[in-house]
């Protein structure tokens, strides 16, 4: 794979401290006997140009918490901001373009369209949003992950590590302020899993933008300048510099006994 990191581009269209942040977050799900409090008063902010990892037993609320951060979901109480937007206060078509101009997305599955080239994957947001891509960033992108030679190809023609790196390449494309990655080695080897990760990572550290992943792999979240830690719907522990040795040690205490022996195995 090249190794070849944009150091330019667009700058973000605002850099505060926090790229993204949510405060007093409750999110209830259903009503009566069934409600369920997947957030239960969280508040924390993911710093501009690091890359940060959610983490948590399963059911701990940390896809609930990606998906409100990121405007995907509302919040029941409390605020969620991308830099200073509230995204609470804004309409159905303001959050729309909010979404499209400065939060980028990489999933489990990758979600790109088939019929579409892995060029018109990777611009698809820009063009959906009616914005021109900012040629020299696409290209050092393209480098970066690695597939300049593919760009012509189509989804089916790739591996899956191969689509995930399209997908990386079109979640910064429109260099957005956060890019919010949901379980994003979920469906790959741990080979193309760790070439993924190492790609955010650089492209974090290189490019000063910001990544927020959700991952309940120790391996994973080692990538990450900084882990955050949920459980039970609360923000239980915060750890920088992480190691997967110290992500498991610490993992262990919140998890119930079959889950955190299921992620030792
Ligand atoms: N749409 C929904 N309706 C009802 N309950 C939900 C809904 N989405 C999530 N929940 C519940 O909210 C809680 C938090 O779920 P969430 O998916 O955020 O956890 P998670 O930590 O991402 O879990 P996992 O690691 O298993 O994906 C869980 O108890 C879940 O069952």
């Amino acid at each position: 794979m090249t190794t070849a990191v944009p150091t330019s581009g667009p700058t973000p269209a605002s850099v505060p401290a926090s790229a993204a942040r949510v405060v007093d977050a409750v999110k209830l799900y259903g009503t009566g006997d069934t409600r369920v409090r997947a957030l239960d008063g969280v508040s924390v902010d993911f710093p501009a140009g690091r890359f940060t990892a959610i983490m948590g037993p399963s059911g701990s609320g940390k896809s609930t918490l990606m998906h409100c951060a990121a405007g995907l979901d509302t919040l029941t109480s409390g605020s969620a901001f991308i830099g200073d937007t509230d995204i609470g206060a804004l309409g159905d078509r303001r959050l729309t373009l909010l979404r499209r101009r400065r939060i980028g997305f990489v999933f489990q599955s990758f979600n790109l369209l088939p019929t579409l080239t892995v060029a018109e994957n990777i611009t698809l947001p820009l063009d959906l949003a009616g914005e021109r891509p900012d040629q020299e960033w696409l290209d050092a992108l393209v480098d970066t992950v690695g597939l300049r030679d593919r760009l012509h190809h189509r989804p089916g023609e790739l591996s899956g590590g191969q689509q995930q790196r399209v997908a990386v390449a079109r979640a910064f494309a429109g260099s957005p302020d956060v890019v919010f990655a949901d379980e994003p080695t979920g469906n790959l080897d741990s080979r193309s899993g760790q070439e993924v990760l190492r790609l955010l990572g650089r492209t974090v550290r290189q490019t000063a933008r910001t990544v927020v992943m959700v991952t309940h792999d120790p391996v994973a979240a080692a990538h990450a300048d900084e882990v955050v830690f949920l459980a039970d719907g609360r923000l239980v522990d915060r750890m920088p510099d992480p190691t997967a040795e110290r992500v498991l040690d610490r993992f262990k205490s919140f998890a119930p006994p079959p889950l955190a022996q299921a992620v030792t195995a």
